[in-house]
């Protein structure tokens, strides 16, 4: 069942369209992501879901009741944004109380019910502390205790650990993660970090533009991205110029790559995507070839930047090994993990593999 439906979307400011037409279902329990660059309308949508922002067009449902012009406090949303927005002169608990004291149920269980999501949040200890007196981390605990405290319907997060630094944000997004499956709530969140979405999502809505170029969950987009501009911002990738002719994939001087899956392709010019880890450093004399310009060791992987002799340059990444690292100026010689590479059509807008119409 979707919890979330929005149905031809349409928002301006002023004469300036930033979303036409959008559509969107969103399930009941799910952890969605709108990922994209800044700008591309994330936040414009977040806000039109909350009430925040007019709405030019289109129908948003809840449940299937239209709430287009239900005010935000009716909505029943509990939000998280980027900072914290807890009240600095309330203790931890008093925030957490806060949204449930405004609704006006008995005091007992407004204790109980606090000290429920203070104990999930593991923020318990610091119950009596004010904010000041607490990590960002910690804040961002006492943000989302709240948030869920008055049981909302929809949990919606705005970029909630942009403002943390590296080691709490991939703390938080487990806890965040943790705490959603738990609770079970329906969460839109918002963030233009790639990796933080694939970590934390169950479907993820890629954005340019106000407009979705890919909807599905982090694996089917990283590994079959439905456009070139979904290749390149999920995740990192090499993009070569390619054509498929009489059923091979010529790349490269001249090297030729066949596989079943692309017999319906059609002789064209291309865009080929190939992964960091779809090339491998092989023996032998067939295959791409190549020059070491450089290698980074990071520990469980080494990067390898390569210039093909055609000259493109591209990058691979390959599980570190005991043996010496491949010195700049090396020759060496590549293969293409060729079922796993992805082939666009030559503007781009297209991954022919998907079998999907334009
Ligand atoms: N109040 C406003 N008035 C006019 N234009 C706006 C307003 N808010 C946003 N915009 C424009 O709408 C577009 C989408 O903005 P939005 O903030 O939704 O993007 P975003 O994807 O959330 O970006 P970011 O990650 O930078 O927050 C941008 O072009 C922005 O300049």
């Amino acid at each position: 069942m979707s919890k979330i439906k929005i149905s031809n979307a349409v928002k301006k400011y002023g004469s300036n369209t930033v979303i036409s037409g959008l559509n969107l279902d969103i399930r009941d329990g799910e952890l969605f992501t709108l990922l994209g660059p800044s700008g591309c309308g994330k936040t414009t949508l977040l806000r039109m879901i909350a009430g925040f922002n007019s709405i030019e067009g289109g129908d948003f449902y809840f449940n299937e009741r239209r709430i287009n012009d239900i005010d935000p406090s009716r909505r029943n949303i509990g939000m998280v944004f980027q900072n914290y927005a807890i009240f600095p002169h309330m203790t931890v608990r008093q925030n957490v109380e806060f949204g449930l004291k405004n609704r006006k149920i008995p005091k007992s269980q407004v204790t109980a019910e606090a000290q429920r999501f203070l104990k999930l949040m593991q923020i318990d200890q610091y119950a009596d502390r004010l904010p000041e007196n607490l990590s960002g981390g910690q804040q961002q605990r006492v943000a989302l205790a709240r948030a869920l405290a008055i049981r909302p319907d929809v949990l919606l997060m705005d970029e909630p650990l942009s403002n943390l630094d590296a080691k709490l944000r991939l703390e938080m997004r487990q806890a965040i993660r943790d705490i959603q499956k738990e609770v079970g709530i329906t969460t839109v969140y918002v963030t233009h970090d790639q990796e933080e979405a694939m970590s934390i999502s169950d479907t993820i809505a890629v954005m340019k533009d106000g407009v979705i170029q890919h909807l599905g969950t982090p694996k089917d987009i990283y590994q079959r991205p439905r456009n070139l501009f979904v290749a390149t911002f999920i995740g990192r990738t090499n993009v070569l110029e390619g054509e498929y002719r009489d059923g091979k994939l010529r790349l490269d001087q001249g090297y030729l790559l066949q596989n079943g899956m692309w017999d319906k392709i059609g002789d064209q010019p291309l865009k080929v995507s190939v992964r960091p880890e779809e090339i491998v450093i092989a023996d032998g004399e067939t295959g791409l070839r190549g020059t070491v310009l450089d290698s980074i060791y990071l520990g469980l992987n080494t990067h390898y930047i390569i210039r093909l002799s055609g000259g493109e340059k591209i990058e691979l990444i390959q599980e570190s090994t005991m043996e010496e690292l491949i010195p700049a100026g090396t020759a060496v010689n590549l293969m293409v993990k060729k079922e796993k590479i992805n082939l666009f059509t030559g503007d781009g807008s297209r991954n022919l593999l998907r079998g999907e119409a334009s």
